[in-house]
């Protein structure tokens, strides 16, 4: 009997390969930093047992329903904003995730991001790089205070509650909004649930961490923007697509508020012309938030793992429930 076929969609270290090649023939697009073409993954999808995939493929209605005999769409990311979750499960493929995992790892990076905007990293770094450091001056690249204050989290969630209990070290003053209450989180964390009004009203730092839904698409708007703190600091390590780009860009350009941070972009990777990127109050990262090794080790193993699950005949041990 022949084996099932798995197509990943990126080069992946040979421990992960090795352990599907076990159970499956095994296909894979020999890049590690470039993505696989469209027709070729939708192609790949015709024939596929299984696929390993990432944030940056998009699997519409379309490739699934050309397959012919998928069971799995493994993809090594708690997002699945890029997958058609509806289709899938319409023809009973599963859609399995890596929720928790990178849930630590993702958190640093909101609050390295928090803190570089707050303090103005990388126009320090900028500063020496580029030689322009002259006398010491009094109020030379002051920044914003961390500590003490008011930290909202838009998306209370996994991360959301990680970022907020790094937030807690500094002392910050924590209000959230969610759709539902988080009574754990409250007591935990001395969070408060707010409404969205007064929390963009009143927070110093504004720190998107919810999915990218149809609800959240530029869930941060113009109006929003308005409504924040001339001195408020906005992070987004959620997707691109909760932010209205332009409308930031106007917001950072105005001084409507003070700075952003961001690691998600509505087009990624985002062209070094972009508006935002010429900001010198914008400290942009390349969608890096769970990019430690250890992290990144545990998501391939884990999506490998649900492979071979679905595989086996078994439920995946994280799948989106929709
Ligand atoms: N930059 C990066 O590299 C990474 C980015 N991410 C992004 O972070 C997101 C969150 O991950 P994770 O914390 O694990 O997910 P969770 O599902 O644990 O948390 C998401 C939270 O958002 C809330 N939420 C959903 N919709 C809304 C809404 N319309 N308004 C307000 N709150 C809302 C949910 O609560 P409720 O439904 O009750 O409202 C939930 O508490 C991922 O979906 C992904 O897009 C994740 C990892 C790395
Ligand atoms: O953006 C990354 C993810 O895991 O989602």
């Amino acid at each position: 009997m022949s084996k099932p076929y798995v197509y990943l969609t990126r080069k992946m270290p040979q421990n992960i390969t090795d352990q599907l090649a076990a159970a499956c023939d095994v296909g894979m697009w020999e890049k590690a930093e470039e993505p696989v073409p469209q027709h070729i993954l939708k192609e790949e999808m015709k024939t596929a047992d299984a696929v390993f995939c990432n944030v940056s493929d998009v699997i519409d209605k379309d490739m699934i329903d050309a397959a012919e005999q998928l069971k799995v769409i493994a993809t090594m990311a708690v997002g699945y904003n890029n997958i058609d979750v509806k289709a899938a499960q319409e023809k009973n493929i599963y859609v399995a995730h890596t929720p928790g995992v990178l849930t630590e790892t993702t958190a640093d990076l909101t609050f390295a991001l928090l803190m570089a905007s707050a303090r103005r990293i990388p126009e320090g770094i900028d500063v020496i790089k580029n030689n322009e450091w002259g006398a010491w001056a009094p109020f030379f690249l002051t920044g914003q205070d961390i500590y003490q204050a008011r930290l909202g989290i838009i998306g209370m969630g996994r991360i959301g509650e990680a970022v907020a209990k790094r937030g807690t070290g500094f002392d910050m003053d924590i209000v959230y909004h969610n759709r539902t209450p988080k009574k754990e989180a409250e007591q935990r964390l001395g969070a408060r649930l707010v409404d969205m009004d007064e929390l963009l009203q009143t927070s110093d730092f504004v720190c998107v961490m919810t999915p990218y839904t149809k609800e959240t698409h530029h869930l941060i708007d113009k109006q929003a923007f308005d409504k924040m703190k001339s001195s408020a600091i906005f992070i987004n390590t959620s997707r691109g697509g909760t932010v209205d780009e332009e409308a930031l860009y106007n917001a950072l350009k105005n001084g409507d508020i003070r700075g952003a941070g961001l690691d998600v972009f509505e087009n990624e990777p985002i062209s070094a012309d972009h508006p935002l990127l010429s900001l010198p109050n914008v400290t942009a990262l390349p969608h890096i938030g769970s990019a430690s090794e250890t992290t990144r080790k545990k998501m391939a193993e884990m999506t490998a793992n649900h492979i071979l699950q679905a595989l086996r005949g078994e439920t995946p041990d994280y799948i989106v429930k929709e």
